[in-house]
């Protein structure tokens, strides 16, 4: 098929490739370099890592290293994205043959359960993270653990965002792209993250059309693909606009001035985009020198929908974005210079300022007040609203397990450990609809949920029945938190989306169920307040429409007053003028004097005069100045009085 007759290695390039000459620590750890002399740095090689076989990073066949790998369950928690907008997952890679030739199979980290992970260094570090996937978790697992709520969020309106954060070779690209070679519908076990999402996603657009047939809901997905490149934004769909800015307003948020966007209508149209923007990549990438590992990539797909109901139309909008960063290691800080040092300052700057922005966001989190440096870079002033907005965010850090990448790997584990602290907030200025949120939550840990992007609009009448509704939603979702009905029956495994007017049966992992957390009232209990919170929100921005409607109406009709009372006055001086036309013609036709026509063209001026001063009069402004006018005056006259006795 012509549209996955690309070599890999193209796709390859859009998501990273491997240059280790100058493969070190991370910016935040400067003390260790890490070699990998399995991956070659030939310059025009670098762009088809992954497609050539013998550039691959080769992995060991050997059956007792395997099989000495102790596997921890992996399964995803249907629940977790209710309470929570930021998830840490690591991902440690399998030992690769050069590694093992390097270092044998020692390794750096052992997985202690499916959350925690030690680091055996010295001193040894233990971590807990969201999920640890071990080198047993396939790709299908993850994208079932983490790519598939994702999707759900969308489809409920939450902005999300899923990024691959790792040093070089440590299994980015795998994990976002994969092997995509073959490009069908049937994927190939190693096919990563973002292929399988957007199948995912068309899917469920599409059961979501057919059940809400007669709500006559409609999609619209639109892509865009960029590529941050010495702090420089290029349009990966269209590669003469370079340099592209990022700009900020109420409407769209922020955003990049100018950058394609494509509709498209099926993963077959993702995957199409995708490969457009790696041929471009490539064009570009024998231009400027570069490699993808130095730059970050930036595919965000903008899914919106809109459906009638009850006379109401809503609208619902997400913004999904995936990101593969560069490489989280130092860049060789000898012997760099040129492109290279600029490079290497750039990477250095946009980790390093993401870094600092998630240790930010983690003190404010913490109740401490601290700027948030987004727009010290590209990168972080682009994914603002997924660090710290209203979004649901997956960071993916991938490590290798490997005894010589043990700094990179601790590194690693670092940034991802501070990430976990982040608690997203709320980016909208604190009002009183928001207070009330507060009083209703004591703990105010609901303040920390994302927003669903939904709007309505409808006639006053549509929107005072769906008031109504809402405010029985309210009453019965409150009397249910204060645990007046507990409602057994929804024990199971149908996982009803903040926000969104559909539940999505979840199959589990393997089509397993998994047992319920023992604090299972506990779990209920919040998610009936994250649905009060979403129906008060609703109630709220319908209130408001409301109010914005009636006063709009009231203007309109005071408008039409205005206009009709003018018309009567302009009528009645058409009369006016008619008589005084037809008096004329008299004089003229000798059948009265003029001294008569004279006499009643006074009367009628006057007639005229009177009708104007009923205009005026009437006319608001004028009412307002003369009621103005008067206050003013009898203030005058009582500060003369004041001031004469
Ligand atoms: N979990 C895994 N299972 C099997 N192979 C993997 C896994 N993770 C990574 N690999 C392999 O390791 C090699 C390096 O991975 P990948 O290219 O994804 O790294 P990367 O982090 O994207 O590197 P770069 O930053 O240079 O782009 C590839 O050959 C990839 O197929």
């Amino acid at each position: 098929m012509p549209l996955f007759s690309e070599p890999p290695s193209v796709i390859k390039s859009t998501f990273g490739s491997l240059d280790q000459s100058t493969v070190a620590a991370t910016p935040m750890d400067t003390t260790a370099v890490m070699t990998m002399s399995s991956v070659k740095s030939t310059p025009n090689l670098r762009l088809f890592k992954s497609a050539a076989k013998d550039n691959r990073i080769e992995f060991s066949e050997n059956k007792d290293v395997v099989e000495s790998i102790r596997s921890f369950e992996f399964n995803e928690d249907p629940s977790f994205w209710k309470d929570h907008n930021v998830q840490v997952i690591i991902r440690i890679r399998p030992l690769s043959s050069s590694e093992i030739s390097l270092q044998g199979h020692g390794k750096c980290v052992r997985q202690e359960s499916s959350q925690t992970i030690t680091w055996t260094g010295h001193p040894e570090s233990r971590f807990t993270f969201d999920m640890v996937a071990d080198e047993n978790v396939t790709q299908e697992m993850l994208f079932k653990a983490a790519g598939v709520p994702m999707v759900e969020n969308c489809m409920g309106g939450y902005n999300s965002c899923v990024f691959a954060y790792g040093q070089t070779g440590s299994g980015k690209t795998h994990t976002m792209l994969g092997d995509i070679e073959g490009g069908t519908r049937r994927h190939s076990v190693n096919c990563g993250m973002t292929p399988r999402v957007f199948e995912y996603l068309f899917s469920r657009i599409q059961k979501e059309r057919e059940a809400r047939r007669e709500e006559n809901i409609k999609f619209t997905c639109r892509c865009s693909f960029l590529e941050i490149y010495n702090e420089q934004i290029l349009d990966l769909l269209n590669p003469s606009s370079v340099n592209l800015q990022i700009r900020e307003d109420i409407k769209k948020g922020i955003h990049v001035e100018d950058l394609t966007e494509i509709e498209v209508t099926s993963a077959r149209d993702v995957m199409q985009q995708l490969l457009q923007g790696a041929a471009n990549r490539k064009v570009a990438a024998t231009n400027m020198n570069r490699a993808s590992s130095r730059s970050h990539s930036v595919f965000t797909c903008v899914i919106e929908s809109k459906w009638e109901s009850q006379g109401v139309t809503h609208h619902r909008f997400a913004r999904f974005n995936l990101v593969d960063l560069a490489g989280s290691e130092r860049q060789k800080s000898s012997g760099a210079e040129g492109e290279r040092l600029k490079e290497a300052t750039n990477i250095n700057k946009s980790l390093s300022t993401l870094g600092l922005v998630i240790m930010n966001l983690v003190s404010i989190s913490n109740g401490k007040s601290h700027h948030v440096p987004y727009r010290d870079s590209k990168l972080t002033f682009l994914l603002q609203d997924s660090l710290g907005g209203n979004a649901k965010t997956c960071i993916i850090a991938n490590i290798s397990p490997s005894s010589c990448c043990s700094l990179e790997t601790l590194s690693t584990l670092k940034f991802a450990q501070r990430a976990k602290y982040i608690k997203n907030h709320f980016s909208l200025p604190i009002t009183e609809y928001k207070l009330e949120l507060f009083s209703f939550c004591p703990d105010n840990h609901l303040l920390s949920q994302a927003f669903v992007n939904e709007d309505a609009s409808g006639d006053v009448l549509a929107m005072r029945i769906q008031i109504q509704n809402l405010k029985k939603e309210v009453a019965r979702l409150r009397s249910m938190a204060d645990g007046g009905a507990e409602n057994h029956e929804n024990d199971g495994w149908t996982v009803a989306f903040p926000g969104s007017p559909t539940s999505v049966k979840w199959e589990g992992l393997h089509g397993l169920s998994s047992p319920l957390t023992a604090d299972k009232r506990m779990s209920k209990k919040k998610d009936y307040e994250v649905a009060l919170v979403g129906a008060f929100r609703r109630e709220n921005d319908k209130d408001i429409a409301l109010h914005a409607l009636t006063a709009e109406i009231q203007a309109a009709m005071q408008l039409t007053k205005q206009r009709e009372d003018e018309i009567q006055g302009l009528k009645m001086r058409l009369r006016f003028r008619e008589a005084a036309v037809k008096r004329l013609e008299s004089v003229a036709s000798g059948k009265i004097s003029a001294e008569i026509h004279l006499l009643k063209e006074k009367e009628e001026h006057l007639k005229e005069i009177e009708v104007l001063r009923n205009q005026v009069d009437r006319n608001q402004e004028v009412t307002r100045f003369a009621m103005e006018n008067l206050r003013l005056k009898e203030e005058i006259r009582r500060h003369v009085i004041s001031v004469l006795f």
